[in-house]
């Protein structure tokens, strides 16, 4: 028998940490022989607040790709900029006219990594930048979750819709707003119901694992990511929506990479790294919902068609192989430990 293939129009990955210098060297490798394009967080120390260095951050990525093999597909790092309460209307003009950025993230201050110069108060301290956003059409891209310590921390997504989304909606009708990395049964039904030019992105973890997972046999930090996994109901409903071929549901991975030894840690970090295997564990997802011929809207059409960006040209394919996820790899000095490590996954891409 010969093995099940499947060839897809090449994905792009709409919300990826690439970080900096000699980490940024280990692993933008993993997303450029996936991906043609991705959405580069600006969650940097200090964040990338100005087109000038997101423009400095897009070159520092393209000298880290420069050393692969000339005929490596082609890598176009998509570029965005971290809000912050006092982001000028200007600085929103600049960044469109850039030509190279093609968003702008919103972290609600202390929500996750890198997010303690987010923003206070988006409608109160923000209104200038996101007026400026809705007119010159910049995405806002979100991470949507409360940060305060009173709500539990499995609510702070569903609290974030009820207190941040329903009236940025009303308030910037024509806004494009992506809620980023999705966890939840609600935030999947909220996007998926609401109207204005509203999307997710939806990652491979949360499609593919539950809370359980942070547990199994011990606490494993590997799986601690924000926001966190949810239970199982939460996860299907995600898989519903994501495999439901809706063009409002597309490929975001939250790679996030930490080393070893801050996530193996008394106050481990937030992130799974997914890079090396982004479409492995997507394939396995879809297949498993027996949706596989809906993952090429999800990784290759709805995301630029949201953008308003052209689709792809090239190809992506994929095997039904057995693919082994190696323990670890390197990281500068140190080492990245990918998600499932040790595991071994149904499908692989083609080399
Ligand atoms: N997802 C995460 O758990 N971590 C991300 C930040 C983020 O996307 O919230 C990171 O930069 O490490
Ligand atoms: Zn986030
Ligand atoms: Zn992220």
């Amino acid at each position: 028998m010969t093995t099940p293939t499947l060839t897809i129009t090449r994905p792009d990955d709409w919300h990826l940490h690439l970080r900096d210098g000699e980490a940024l060297a280990a692993v933008v490798g993993h997303t450029a022989d996936q991906f043609a394009r991705a959405i580069v967080m600006p969650n940097l120390k200090p964040p990338v607040t100005t087109s000038e260095q997101a423009g400095a951050y897009r070159d520092r990525i393209l000298q880290a790709l420069s050393s692969r093999p000339a005929d490596a597909p082609a890598f176009t790092p998509l570029m965005t900029l971290y809000l912050t309460d006092n982001t000028p209307p200007a600085e929103i003009e600049k960044a469109k006219a850039s030509g190279f950025v093609h968003a702008v993230k919103l972290y609600p201050a202390g929500a996750t990594t890198n997010s303690d110069a987010g923003v206070t108060d988006l409608l109160g301290r923000c209104a200038p930048a996101l007026e400026a956003m809705e007119k010159v059409g910049l995405p806002l891209l979100v991470h949507g979750e409360v940060t305060d310590p009173g709500i539990d921390l499995f609510d702070r997504e569903k609290a974030f819709i009820d207190t941040v989304m329903i009236p940025l909606r009303k308030s910037f009708p024509g806004l494009k707003v992506v809620f980023e990395h999705i966890t939840t049964a609600d935030a999947a039904h909220y996007v998926r119901d609401t109207d204005g030019p509203t999307a997710a992105t939806v990652t491979a973890h949360h499609l593919l694992y539950n809370r359980n997972a942070l547990f199994v046999g011990g606490v494993r930090p590997h799986w601690y990511c924000l926001p966190v996994l949810k239970r199982e109901r939460h996860r299907q409903a995600l898989v519903e929506v994501a495999t439901s071929g809706n063009p409002k549901f597309f490929l975001g991975t939250d790679s996030a990479p930490h080393a070893r030894g801050l996530k193996e840690h008394a106050c481990g970090c937030a992130g799974c790294y997914t890079a090396l295997h982004a479409m492995e564990l997507y394939a396995q997802a879809f297949d498993l919902a027996g949706k596989i011929e809906a993952l090429e809207g999800f990784a290759s059409f709805f995301g630029p068609d949201f953008y308003g960006l052209p689709r792809n040209t090239g190809t992506l394919t994929l095997l039904r192989e057995p693919m082994t996820i190696p323990d670890e790899l390197p990281y500068g000095a140190q080492t990245v430990v990918p998600l499932a490590a040790g595991e071994t996954l149904p499908w692989r891409v083609a080399s």
